[in-house]
């Protein structure tokens, strides 16, 4: 695994400088390489200029072939030192662009792992994800390009336009008149660039999210006959995706050549006056020599200006994309570099001590949740939450119930603020509606129904890259041995959204992952929904054993283990009734009914268990018997 970039104390992510600063080394090693490339560069036309000359002369008879040595093998060295020095440049500058692309990526990911998952719905995944990673390669390239035109293009051209000024001053200042016309043209193109480049990431991020949802939902489609119509929308999508990118294509490629006609326009300048030059009725008095390294000097200053406008290009179409990606950006939350040392020594400290490791840094605790007249309905308006008043303290875990479609599940997601609520939740007596989401995000961790694994190795699905040991969270959720037995262990890639894993070994990942980022408060909704009973215990002590400073509010339909909670809810039309396990037995029938039959069933399970058991060993007996 790659290891996570340190950044910074002063790093703001949503500042463009702040990337160039955190990669200074590598950019000092860009600037002296580019300095001695560009400079480095004068030399070829000043030794093409002088052996033109030298050739005449011994052409005339007035020159030795050894001077005409000696200028060779000084041109060939001198290119060999230049050469290097560009290759050195460009290693350098795809280093740079290299690892502010990692970084970019890194902050984007973590920014988008905290994203509401209503603002994600409501842009679409595969569009808010396909967009921001486009718009991140773009940003960088933009950012590559100009780093290494500044020395190519901007070094360069100011070599270029000093010799030619020291020429023959007229002259030089005549032709250079094009390539700025060069640079007016590409200005006055940026917009129907940026449009084009827009339009492009518009239908690339549409689709994704039809190529997702068609992946997602296929068998729904096929078992209600809707395949046609899903592959003929998905068609559309397609074609305006592919019209989309050639009318990109078309402006970015197009109009390069434009702007190098334009701006080598001034040769025709140089060919009337320098001939004059050279004939001795013009400005000044050149020889070949002057006249060749003139040329030679302005063709090289056309093309690199050329190149200026294309640079504008690649400017223009990653500052469009850094302005979309830059509220991504942030990362109000994010651990110091000495945060996640702490939690790296307590965690060794307490294997050391042979204890269960704790999961996740605790420097942020919450002692007390205390909900008030909470009241909610989502945007149709229907009252799901009905006043509902109760308090949860550190340490404590508490159970929630009721009947189908209660509101067991929403009041969970209430914590996430994802819609607005009226009333209060005070944690340690702060609102969390008044909080900013990344205070909120430190204190409330959330499991929601699905385990939205993603496309990665189990271990990754866990640390989602902390530096931790992927092992004892797998032990706390009885998976270790089951992924040790995996094809690659922990590094078996799970599939898309868990596919190539069984429903309760999901859930148990995802609990893996909820517990490994561990926060003070847990919402988990039935998170045991998936698994045997045996397995449920254990996994239920272990989460006892490693979550004694937390509050966690564990929302479940099989009531075998409400006893052992701390705290019991039960919920019916939004409304809710606090105690404990015992007090609710009293006051809702209900609850006790379905303890009860639970209860039973319980019985029924283990004596079916102990009946199959008998039957396998009878079979096995008979087996051994023959
Ligand atoms: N995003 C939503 N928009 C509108 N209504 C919703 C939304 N999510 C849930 N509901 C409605 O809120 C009510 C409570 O749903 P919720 O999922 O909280 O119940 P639950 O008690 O967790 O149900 P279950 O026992 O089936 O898991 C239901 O009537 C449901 O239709």
């Amino acid at each position: 695994m790659k290891e996570k970039q340190k950044q910074p104390a002063s790093f703001q992510p949503d500042r463009i400088l702040s990337y160039f600063k955190a990669e200074w080394k590598v950019l000092l090693a860009v600037t002296i390489s580019g300095l001695i490339y560009n400079v480095g560069l004068l030399a070829g036309p000043w030794f093409e200029g002088k052996m033109t000359g030298c050739l005449v002369d011994i052409l005339r008879g007035a020159g030795q072939f050894g001077d005409m040595l000696i200028l060779v093998l000084s041109y060939v060295a001198v290119i060999v030192i230049v050469q290097s020095s560009r290759y050195i440049k460009r290693f350098y500058v795809r280093r740079f662009a290299n690892n502010v692309n990692r970084r970019m990526k890194e902050i984007l990911y973590g920014s988008l792992v905290r994203k509401s998952r209503a603002s994600l719905k409501e842009e679409g995944e595969g569009n808010v994800i396909t967009k921001a990673i486009l718009d991140v390669d773009d940003c960088v390239e933009g950012m590559r390009k100009f780093t290494t035109e500044i020395f190519d293009t901007g070094v360069a051209l100011a070599a270029y336009a000093g010799m030619l000024l020291w020429y023959d001053w007229r002259l030089a200042l005549l032709c250079m008149l094009f390539p700025p016309i060069s640079y007016m043209t590409a200005e006055k193109m940026k917009k129907m660039i940026q449009r084009t480049g827009a339009a492009y990431k518009e239908q690339s991020g549409a689709l994704s999210a039809a190529t997702l949802d068609r992946a997602e939902n296929a068998i729904t489609y096929r078992v209600f006959g809707r395949e046609k119509e899903r592959q003929n929308a998905y068609e559309e999508n397609l074609s305006a995706y592919e019209k989309s990118a050639v009318r990109a294509n078309i402006w970015n490629t197009a109009m390069p050549p434009v702007y190098r006609v334009i701006s080598m326009a001034g040769v025709l300048f140089i060919l009337y006056f320098g001939q004059k030059n050279v004939l001795g009725t013009g400005w000044r008095a050149w020889g070949i020599a002057a006249f060749t390294t003139f040329l030679s000097c302005f063709v090289k200053l056309s093309v690199k200006s050329s190149s200026a406008a294309k640079l504008f290009n690649a400017v223009h179409k990653a500052q469009v994309s850094w302005n979309r990606i830059k509220p991504l950006l942030t990362r109000k939350d994010e651990r110091t570099a000495i945060e996640d040392q702490t939690a790296e020594n307590h965690a060794r400290e307490c294997k050391e001590k042979n204890d269960t490791v704790p999961a996740g840094k605790t420097e942020t605790t919450v002692q007390k949740i205390q909900i008030s007249h909470l009241n909610f309905a989502y945007s149709d308006g229907k009252k799901i939450l009905d006043d509902i008043c109760l308090s949860a303290e550190k340490g404590q875990i508490i159970g929630i119930t009721g009947a189908v479609a209660c509101g067991k599940s929403t009041l969970g997601k209430v914590f996430l603020c994802e819609y607005p609520y009226e009333g209060q939740i005070l944690v340690d007596g702060t609102d969390l509606q008044a909080m900013d989401e990344a205070d909120r995000t430190k204190r409330i961790g959330y499991l929601g129904h699905d385990p939205e694994l993603f496309f990665d190795s189990v271990e990754n699905n866990i640390l989602l890259g902390e530096k931790k040991e992927a092992d004892d969270y797998l032990k706390a959720v009885c998976m270790e041995q089951e992924v040790a037995e995996m094809e690659d262990g922990k590094q078996t890639a799970v599939g898309n959204g868990g596919v190539r894993l069984s429903g309760g070994q999901a859930k148990r990942l995802a609990l893996a992952r909820t517990l490994c980022h561990k926060k003070p408060v847990l919402i988990l909704d039935d998170p045991f929904s998936a698994l045997d009973k045996n397995t449920e215990k254990q996994i239920f002590a272990n989460l006892k054993q490693q979550t004694k400073d937390n509050i966690v509010f564990l929302i479940s339909h099989r009531l075998y283990l409400f006893p052992q909670m701390d705290q019991v809810i039960w919920m019916e039309d939004g409304k809710a009734v606090a105690g404990t396990h015992e007090e609710i037995l009293e006051k809702i029938p209900e609850y006790r009914s379905l303890y009860e039959t639970q209860s039973d069933e319980r019985e029924n399970a283990k004596v079916e268990t102990e009946n199959r058991k008998t039957v396998s060993e009878h079979t096995e007996e008979r087996r051994s018997d023959r």
